[in-house]
């Protein structure tokens, strides 16, 4: 009989495999093989710590194994993703002893390759045991050794270390490597979050109030997908930075609400709560398979006004006449450089050369919608990255070249705590950092029409 651990590993490997082909991005490969197999939660666990574990450390991994590989000897993909991952585990998991790291390896590498191939496992992974890895510190030149100690390509490193100094670079570089909790939001039309958190802390979940908005909980321990408030729609899974938006849109009841780049939907169904259902939200979405994601969110949190359809936003004046808005949000494609945490791929598979593309379709994007805001209307911009190129600098030029918008004023006041005071508040907006508040890296700032 195959045992379980066996089974997770070679699993582990096909996802690695797979994504190491570009045939997909981590977290929905886990979700699905998941979604497959009925697993313990602790065997759900291995997996999703030896898959993400070893995309989100790939560069230090390659480092390691660079020692122990003759650089002319060609080897297969699959095989080198099963020492990557054999690696994380000996380095990086506590409780897997190297004995089983070993054999399951060398028994993975006999039934998918042959003697010749689970010799080399073999051989590679004895010679780490008792040898060792190198050690990081011996690269001399800081940037690179912060791109090998915590794999994040030396293009980047020196990007963000450009534009925020090498303290914060290291910082965010190391929190990307950290666990963060999942938070999530309440309809509150359906359940107050003092009631959820109750209920959820009857169920053994440990929950805290989020500073971010009054429908946030922070789910320090329990997996909350599995709880009846989530399956029945009560509450909703949303990072804490995505609740600030909503938040910081000063909504009312009855308002007419663009939300121009709307799917999966987090944001949409947030601001129809606040607006409790009364008034309406065009929600678009470029994609017609996305757009009905939008639809089917806010079903399932009971929502009524979000009337979601596909649209290419920078043409919306085609569908809506000019000053029809009291609220737009533009959440912007971007980057995605402030979520390495959730979706590691992003870090290798952008290229500096796309960040200034994305900045133009941003532009565009905002230059289209903000042109259908009533007059006194406000308008949120945000991105859940953290490159300047696509914030500060947007904004910038945007304001430059149309002078009947402003920063509104009391956007920075309006922020919760401290936050008008944090690292990445400048003149153009907020700039979270993942390392500040533990959440998603994003921006947002609130430009107001003259
Ligand atoms: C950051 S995501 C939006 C997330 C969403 N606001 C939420 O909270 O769930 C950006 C979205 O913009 C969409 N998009 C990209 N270009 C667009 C365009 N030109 N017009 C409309 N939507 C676009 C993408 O398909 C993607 O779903």
């Amino acid at each position: 009989m195959v045992n379980s651990k066996y089974m997770i590993r070679q699993t582990a490997l096909e996802i690695l495999v797979r994504i190491g082909e570009g045939g997909g991005f981590s977290h929905l490969l886990i979700d699905q093989a998941l979604a497959k197999k009925e697993l313990s939660i602790r065997d759900e666990a291995l997996l999703t710590e030896i898959v993400y574990g070893t995309i989100q450390r790939k560069l230090t991994l390659d480092y390691y194994l660079s020692h122990y590989l003759n650089s002319k000897k060609k080897i297969e993909p699959w095989v080198k993703w099963l020492l990557y991952m054999s690696i994380y585990q000996k380095q990086f998991l506590d409780k897997v002893p190297d004995h089983a790291i070993i054999h399951e390896s060398v028994e993975i590498a006999k039934v998918k390759g042959h003697k010749g191939i689970s010799s080399l496992v073999n051989g590679i992974l004895r010679s780490i045991q008792r040898e060792g890895l190198p050690n990081v510190d011996q690269i001399t030149n800081r940037e690179e050794r912060l791109s090998i100690e915590t794999s994040h390509p030396l293009w980047l490193i020196k990007r963000w270390v450009k534009m925020y100094g090498y303290e914060v670079t290291e910082d965010m570089c190391q929190i990307n490597l950290q666990h963060k909790s999942m938070s999530i939001r309440v309809q509150p039309l359906r359940i107050s979050r003092e009631n959820a958190m109750t209920q959820l802390n009857e169920d053994g979940y440990e929950v805290e109030a989020s500073l971010f908005s009054s429908q946030g909980i922070i789910v320090r321990k329990g997996n909350i997908l599995k709880s009846n408030l989530f399956k029945d729609g009560y509450v909703t899974v949303q990072d804490q930075s995505s609740m600030l938006v909503a938040e910081m849109l000063d909504l009312e009841p009855g308002m007419t609400v663009l939300d121009a780049c709307s799917a999966p939907g987090g944001k949409a169904t947030h601001i129809a709560e606040k607006m409790e259902d009364t008034g309406v939200v065009y929600a678009y979405d470029l994609h017609e398979k996305k757009a009905k994601l939008v639809t089917k969110k806010a079903m399932e949190l009971n929502l009524t006004i979000i009337q979601a359809n596909q649209a290419d936003s920078r043409e919306l004046d085609t569908y809506h006449e000019k000053d029809t808005f009291d609220r737009i949000l533009l959440d912007a494609p971007c980057s995605g450089l402030g979520v390495l945490r959730g979706k590691p791929d992003i870090k290798y598979n952008k290229r500096e050369e796309d960040i200034d593309k994305l900045a133009s379709i941003q532009i565009k994007l905002l230059e289209s919608v903000s042109s259908l805001l009533k007059k006194d209307g406000k308008i949120i911009y945000s991105t859940c990255t953290v490159d300047r190129h696509e914030n500060d600098y947007v904004i910038e030029k945007f304001l430059s070249e149309h002078t009947e918008f402003e920063v509104d004023e009391s956007f920075f006041k309006d922020l919760p705590g401290d936050m008008q005071h944090s690292i990445g508040s400048t003149q153009w907006g907020l700039q979270l950092f993942p390392q500040t508040y533990n959440t998603d890296g994003f921006f947002l700032t609130r430009l107001k029409k003259k």
